[in-house]
């Protein structure tokens, strides 16, 4: 079932869909974000939060073809339950580890990882919108339209039923937004640390951009190769997923080892630690980007990074993370000049109760027109 939804949305990023769907909605965006930097208080700007919103907009927009409206009404119900996903409350960690250790007594007990109320939110979104759409004959270029083609027309496979094609986009909705907002706050985090970085960067961005007659594409935005490198360096000191959850399917017998992995056996991989090791990456506290360049990038060993997994149930929207990452940090960099706010301690502290890497207390910068 997975792989065949898999396929079809990685056919569909294939053909640009997502460039030519959030291309559409960005140029709204940009203003938003000049206004929000624009009038940020002395204080600083709450960049993770202005980010979160951004990309709230932009996968709310992609996912499920609704104005989410994140900067101008933050206290929306959308708002609300999106932030309440990941929220690592002490009765969500309870449910956590019975899920993961006693499954059979989770199952017995129907223990569900998120609140009834956040399930029921968005389900309700789902329902209305294809309600909507079959009633008045509205075909958007989004994900709920590829899915709605995929039950409607697709007579070779086996088809999904409606639950199952909304418990899609909602996954399609967690996994997208959270995660390419934390890249872009880590990263421009990190553009304050090292201000050459930032400099070099925004060099690249205007000289790109000044060819392409300063407007955002995707051709522009794919030339961008230290752009690249320092998204890759982000990812490597900050994977927003911290840890790959597996289970063996088959007994294993580790290579060179007298070791048997047990089929059945849940096994976490502590990728921000592998990423931070180093044995594989030497001083693995310098951001440096040069580790991602063409020259460097073939000198890491396989899997010892994999910001969005690997294998058959690897991130299926990478191109498009990427894409949201880079626009919003073009955005941002060709016209303003960052610094850290005096609000940010470093070193830094890792929020404890998130499912995601994040700051204790967000990222506040000092935004500077250019
Ligand atoms: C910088 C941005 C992103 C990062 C770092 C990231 C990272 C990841 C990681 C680590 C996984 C788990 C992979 C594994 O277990 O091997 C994952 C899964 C997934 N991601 Fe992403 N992701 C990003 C953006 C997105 C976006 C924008 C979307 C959708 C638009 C998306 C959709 C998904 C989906 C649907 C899955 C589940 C795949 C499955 O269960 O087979 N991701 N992502």
């Amino acid at each position: 079932m997975w792989e065949t939804i898999a396929d079809q949305i990685l056919v569909d990023v294939g053909k640009g869909w997502a460039v030519k769907t959030f291309s559409a909605y960005k140029s709204g965006l940009d203003g938003i974000i000049y206004n929000t930097i624009s009038s940020s208080a002395s204080g600083g700007l709450w960049v993770s939060h202005t980010l979160e919103c951004y990309t709230m907009d932009v996968i709310g927009s992609c996912a499920f073809g609704i104005d989410c409206n994140s900067f101008t009404d933050p206290f929306s119900d959308f708002c609300k339950y999106s932030k309440k996903i990941f929220q690592l409350s002490r009765i969500k960690r309870l449910r956590a580890l019975i899920i993961n250790i006693f499954p059979y007594l989770g199952k017995a007990l129907r223990v569900k990882l998120m609140p009834r109320d956040v399930t029921k939110f968005f389900l309700n979104i789902v329902t209305h919108s294809v309600k909507h759409r079959r009633e008045n004959g509205i075909v958007r270029n989004d994900f709920l339209q590829v899915l709605m083609e995929l039950v409607d027309n697709n007579k070779d496979i086996d088809s999904i039923s409606f639950s199952e094609m909304v418990a899609q986009v909602y996954v399609f909705f967690i996994a997208g937004f959270e995660t390419s907002s934390a890249t872009m706050s880590f990263c421009l985090m990190e553009l304050c640390l090292n201000p050459e970085v930032q400099e070099k960067l925004r060099e690249e961005v205007n000289l790109i951009l000044n060819k392409h007659n300063g407007t955002i594409t995707y051709e522009s935005l794919k030339e961008m190769t230290y752009m690249d490198a320092v998204i890759n360096e982000t990812l490597r000191k900050y994977p927003p997923v911290p840890v790959l959850n597996r289970r063996c399917i088959q007994d294993y017998h580790l290579h060179n080892s007298d070791i048997i992995i047990r089929k059945g056996i849940k096994i976490t991989i502590p990728l921000i630690a592998l990423h931070n090791d180093p044995e594989y990456f030497p001083n693995p506290e310098k951001f440096d980007p040069n580790r991602f360049t063409v020259e460097n990038k073939h000198l890491i060993i396989p899997f010892t990074y994999m910001p969005f997994g690997d294998g058959p149930r690897a991130c299926i929207g990478i191109r498009f993370g990427i894409m949201q990452t880079k626009i919003g940090l073009v955005t941002m960099l060709r016209d303003y000049k960052f610094s850290l706010s005096e609000k940010m301690k470093i070193p830094i502290k890792f929020k404890l109760h998130s499912f995601m890497t994040a700051v204790e207390g967000g990222v506040w910068l000092n935004a500077t027109k250019i």
